[in-house]
């Protein structure tokens, strides 16, 4: 019997890895963990980049496949499905994240096709085995003789919201909802591709002063947020400053967010703020630093490891409480507060340049517990503050249900008054949504954050 061949098909599978082009393979690594596991990619890359240790520019590499790969699925799923003879649903899951990443580099990336082509092939015969491989060099091989996405796009032949979802990588459905809250057709292509592009980085100077954290950081002053700072690039988390907690990442609109809550008109004096929905601290960060004297912050969180994070965001702070508590069945008294903000749970749509893969996880089906989830909470929200407290409503989603939907419901009692938003940012253009407020990645540079602020009547 002949010895085993040195050559790569007998080597062990880690031995296989240990030879492959790192940031590809780091790529794959979060695709697979995103198909199998349910994984968030946003979680998972910046840990393997710590562990594995890449280079600065092939950890760019790496980021740039995997958000891409996961955005464009819907584009690359449509080319695939005319080359492959069966539904990509029965191909093993790992062929499928393997041709979608080799696909990206070809359609979106117009990587070499030799590269592009070769580079995947070694993945798969690693990762798979032989038998893929010649799968996978067949159908990525038509898929560069398809040309870029634009060539592919006019191959699909796809018209009107198909071919709006096609170029902008969004599923139909949210396609719908953005149209719906934009009220504009004009604007939605453009909305939609800014909502296609990875986010700067946003800072947020907490326990500092904002210009020096922009001269740490060499970002520049945020437009908006009085404490905001933009990086062009660069690992936050080398930062002192951030290190230390005088200063955290929060996108500009998530701060404005906390802003509302503080800018609202008050009758009376004020000595209580809550924030029901806290984890995992962004925005109480912001309400602890930005209170007047004498205001005690409680802050609460059904999921304990939710209400954690946010001791550890309010570490340092004084008069600040933190309860791991269900907001529907709080612990507080009625009418306690004198300004409550309820960032609701949601289904994240404005984030959605943050979490690629969200996009294709969520579905239709998810609003209406959340919905359900919304008006419960927001009926306790109103029932936590004060006769003349005001209660600040926000989601880090457009979708009409989840927002004017849910507000317009409370706005309709009669012990509850709606308080117009835009005018408490006359910095701000265009967020003015009716009454309420709404950001866009296109406008304003931020997350599509919403904002409603409601007024205890009595
Ligand atoms: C949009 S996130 C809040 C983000 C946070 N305000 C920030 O700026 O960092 C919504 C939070 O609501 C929490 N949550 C969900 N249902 C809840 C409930 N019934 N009561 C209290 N918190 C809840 C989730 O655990 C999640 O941390």
């Amino acid at each position: 019997m002949s010895p085993p061949r040195s050559g790569g098909r007998r080597r062990h599978p880690a031995t296989r890895r240990r030879a492959l082009d790192g940031a590809r393979l780091t790529a794959y690594d979060v695709l697979d963990a995103v198909t199998s596991r349910q994984a968030f990619a946003n979680l998972l890359l910046p840990q393997l980049l710590r562990e594995r240790q890449l280079e600065p520019r092939d950890a760019g590499f790496a980021t740039q496949l995997a958000y891409g790969t996961l955005r464009a699925q819907g584009t690359l799923d449509a080319i695939l499905t005319g080359l492959v003879s069966r539904p990509l649903a029965e191909l093993d899951p790992r062929v499928l994240d393997l041709l979608r990443l080799g696909a990206y580099q070809l359609v979106d990336l117009r990587v070499p096709s030799h590269a592009a082509v070769d580079t995947t092939v070694d993945l798969t015969r690693a990762i798979v085995g032989t038998g893929a491989s010649g799968l996978v060099n067949a159908v990525l091989r038509k898929v560069a003789a398809g040309g870029d996405r634009a060539a592919w796009l006019a191959a699909l032949a796809a018209e009107g919201d198909e071919r709006l979802a096609l170029a902008t990588d969004h599923p139909g459905w949210i396609v719908d909802a953005w149209r719906d809250a934009l009220g504009d057709e004009a604007e939605l292509e453009p909305a939609l591709l800014a909502d296609d592009v990875a986010p700067e980085v946003h800072l947020v100077a907490r326990r500092m002063d904002r210009a020096a954290l922009a001269e740490e950081s060499g970002g520049q002053p945020g437009p908006w947020s009085p404490y905001a700072v933009r990086l062009g690039g660069g690992d936050p988390g080398r930062l002192a400053s951030v290190r230390s907690g005088r200063a955290a990442v929060q996108d500009e609109g998530s701060q404005l967010a906390a802003l509302l809550l503080t800018r609202a008109p008050l009758d009376g004096p004020e000595s209580a703020w809550l924030d029901m929905c806290a984890g995992p601290g962004g925005k109480a960060g912001l309400l602890a630093v930005t209170r007047p004297g004498g205001v005690r912050l409680t802050a609460a969180d059904r999921a304990p490891h939710r209400a954690e994070l946010v001791r550890q965001a309010l570490a340092g702070e004084d008069d600040v409480e933190v309860v791991a508590a269900d907001g529907r069945e709080p612990p507080w008294q009625p009418g306690t507060f004198d300004r409550v903000l309820l960032d609701a749970p949601c289904t994240g749509l404005g984030a959605l340049r943050r979490r690629p893969e969200v996009r294709w996880r969520r579905t239709p089906e998810d609003l209406a517990p959340l919905v359900e989830l919304q008006l419960e909470l927001l009926a306790s929200a109103l029932a936590a503050v004060r006769p003349g407290g005001v209660v600040a409503f926000v989601t880090c989603s457009p979708h009409t249900e989840e927002t004017v939907a849910v507000v317009d419901v409370a706005a309709a009692r009669d012990d509850v008054e709606v308080l117009p938003v835009a005018p408490l940012f006359p910095e701000v253009p265009d967020m003015a949504r009716g009454d309420y407020g709404q950001l866009w990645p296109h406008r304003h540079g931020t997350d599509a954050m919403f904002m409603a602020l409601l007024r205890r009547t009595r």
